[in-house]
């Protein structure tokens, strides 16, 4: 691929701590690999696939990196988060054919989080970076563009 890859950080903002740490992994990342990046965010992870969605017509971007952090509450709402959440990124990636990582962690309280979520321990949001561009890989490798 002779540009840079260009690629769109989706952050829920629903945690601003562990959203500025996921995202400051993430982009450590991006850095470190040479692309460009742009960031938008929405209030929470059941947003994230509809806005790679909604930017994804743009042809603007090579991959999508979509991060969050849902912790369980006190009622079923947690199930339909996550599993809405995680159905809507694979959906994309597999019909829509999106080169994506998913850095949404899904957790029973906040030390699960940060343990997850830190730079210099999980740094699930550097993860989900190197997902999304191990999959912009693949699909140059077969010829699909953005
Ligand atoms: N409880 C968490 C949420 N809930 C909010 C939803 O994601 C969504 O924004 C709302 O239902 C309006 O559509 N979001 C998180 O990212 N993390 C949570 O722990
Ligand atoms: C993951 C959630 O949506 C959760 O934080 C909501 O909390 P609750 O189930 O106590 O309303």
């Amino acid at each position: 691929m002779s540009e840079k890859v260009n690629i769109l950080i989706v952050e829920a903002r629903f945690y601003e701590d562990l959203a500025d740490e996921m995202a400051s992994g993430a982009i450590e990342a991006l850095e470190k690999a040479g692309a460009d990046y742009e960031r938008i965010s929405v209030p929470g992870a059941l947003e994230i696939p509809a806005a790679i969605r909604f930017a994804a017509d743009s042809g603007h971007y090579d991959g999508y990196v979509g991060l969050g952090v849902v912790i369980r509450g006190e009622t079923t709402h947690y199930d339909y988060v996550c599993g809405e959440s995680a159905r809507g990124l694979q959906e994309l990636a597999i019909k829509d054919r999106l080169a994506l990582g998913n850095g949404i962690l899904t957790v029973e309280n906040g030390d699960q989080a940060w343990a997850r979520a830190a730079r210099d321990r999980g740094n699930k949001g550097a993860a989900a970076v190197e997902a999304a561009l191990r999959m912009v890989e693949l699909k140059s490798k077969y010829g699909l563009g953005r």
